[in-house]
């Protein structure tokens, strides 16, 4: 079966944590390839000041060349506001006899229900959870919202190739990384170095943005 990974972010811009994510979910489970979504217009989070075709670009400059990974445009192009709902539908309907594998950092995780129909949200692929510093997944951990650690019991699984199955949730297993997009513009507003931090480190510097 054909394994869709879907990796859905602002890219404001990309770094390092984000590539090695993508890597991690397709080496590990062995998907066809995994898409970078950049997000259009998020509904949760300030619109970025640097447009949408502006990290795509970054996003794809990023992935050049490298196997598996593509940047997908359709948010980017979409009118309104971006949900992933409509993403994995919209995925899935292109790719009927595909499975689709998302992933989401553990910030992420934490804010679920607040998603747009992120029950059925759930239904639509197989979720992965990556780890993040200073953010909890454990499901004992009182700060998750109770629906969403009865979610996290009745859907999970340890994720393997055999394991993969739309509706189940799994926890990537990924280092920890500690490194954020809002850490890359803090250290380009202060005019440091950020080439530890993100491949197009050199294209952000020759764009002059977040300075
Ligand atoms: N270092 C990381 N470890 C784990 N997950 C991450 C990491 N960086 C980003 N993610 C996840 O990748 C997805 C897209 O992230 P996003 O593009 O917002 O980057 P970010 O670094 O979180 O940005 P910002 O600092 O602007 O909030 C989110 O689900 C987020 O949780
Ligand atoms: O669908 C939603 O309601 C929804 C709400 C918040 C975030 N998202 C998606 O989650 C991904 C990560 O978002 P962010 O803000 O952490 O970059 C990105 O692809 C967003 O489109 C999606």
């Amino acid at each position: 079966m054909q394994k869709i990974g879907i990796f859905g972010g602002t890219f404001d811009p990309i770094h390092y944590g984000h590539l090695a994510l993508a890597r991690c979910m397709r080496d590990q489970l062995q998907l066809n390839e995994v898409r970078l979504i950049p997000t259009g217009l998020p509904p949760h989070r300030p619109i970025s000041p640097v447009s949408p075709a502006q990290r795509l670009a970054w996003v794809r400059a990023a992935i050049a060349g490298e196997a598996g990974l593509l940047a997908d445009d359709r948010e980017v192009r979409r009118a309104g506001y971006c949900y992933t709902f409509d993403t994995l539908r919209e995925i899935q309907a292109e790719n009927p006899q595909a499975l689709l594998v998302w992933l989401i950092g553990a910030d992420s995780w934490q804010h679920l229900p607040t998603w747009h129909a992120w029950r059925e949200l759930l239904d639509l692929g197989h979720l992965l959870i990556a780890a993040r510093p200073e953010f909890d997944i454990d499901v004992e951990n009182s700060r998750l919202s109770p629906d969403l650690a009865e979610e996290f019991a009745s859907r999970h699984v340890i994720a393997n190739t055999d394991t993969l199955s739309r509706g189940k949730i799994s926890l990537l297993s990924s280092p920890l990384m500690p490194i954020s997009s809002t850490q890359v513009r803090d250290l380009l507003s202060r005019g440091e170095d950020v080439s530890a931090l993100t491949p197009v480190f050199d294209l952000l510097d020759q764009s002059g943005l977040y300075r």
